[in-house]
């Protein structure tokens, strides 16, 4: 709350409802819910990752020395991708198989997590799902990623 003068009178008003009032405010003033740029603040998602060699960290459980190029790696993201949409594989179990990340172990998950957590693409694409949604190809320093919002 602001406290204004008008003529000697003394008024208060809501920065954030922009309501003016003449009594003295009973509570702060706070910003109303879901304000702002709007969307969650936190997600949950599962991500099944793709190393290559040009990966920042070109290493995994599954593969000490990971040296497919960044195509070949594309091309057989892009084949998982397909094999979750036509229900061939879930996208838990086949995360837990092939994933390059840690994450694996957990189908995938990361557990929830807010902005400034992920490299900015992740982020974006992860905070662009709805719940259920599947991204498209995401591309970080890690390597490939498809991204499943799970809540
Ligand atoms: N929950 C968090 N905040 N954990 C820190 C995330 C750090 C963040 N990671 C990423 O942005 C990418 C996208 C998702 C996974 C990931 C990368 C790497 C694999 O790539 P690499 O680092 O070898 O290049 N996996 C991780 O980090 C794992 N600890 C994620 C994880 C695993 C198990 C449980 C929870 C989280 C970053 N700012 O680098």
């Amino acid at each position: 709350m602001h406290v204004c003068l008008a003529a000697g009178m003394t008024y208060y008003l809501n920065i954030y409802t922009k309501e003016s009032q003449w009594d003295v405010p009973t509570e702060p003033a706070k910003p109303a819910a879901g304000s702002g740029s709007g969307g969650p603040d936190r997600v949950q998602c599962s991500h099944l990752l793709v190393k290559h060699a040009g990966s920042r960290r070109p290493s995994s459980w599954r593969q000490e020395k990971i040296t497919i190029s960044k195509e070949e790696a594309i091309e057989t993201l892009t084949e998982y991708r397909a094999e979750i949409t036509s229900g061939q594989s879930s996208f838990a179990e086949l995360a837990s198989r092939v994933s390059d990340c840690s994450s694996a172990k957990r189908g995938g998950d990361l557990g929830l997590f807010g902005r400034g957590a992920m490299q900015k693409p992740f982020e974006d694409a992860a905070f662009a799902l709805k719940v259920g949604e599947l991204s498209k190809i995401v591309d970080t320093d890690s390597g490939v990623h498809i991204i499943l919002r799970t809540a």
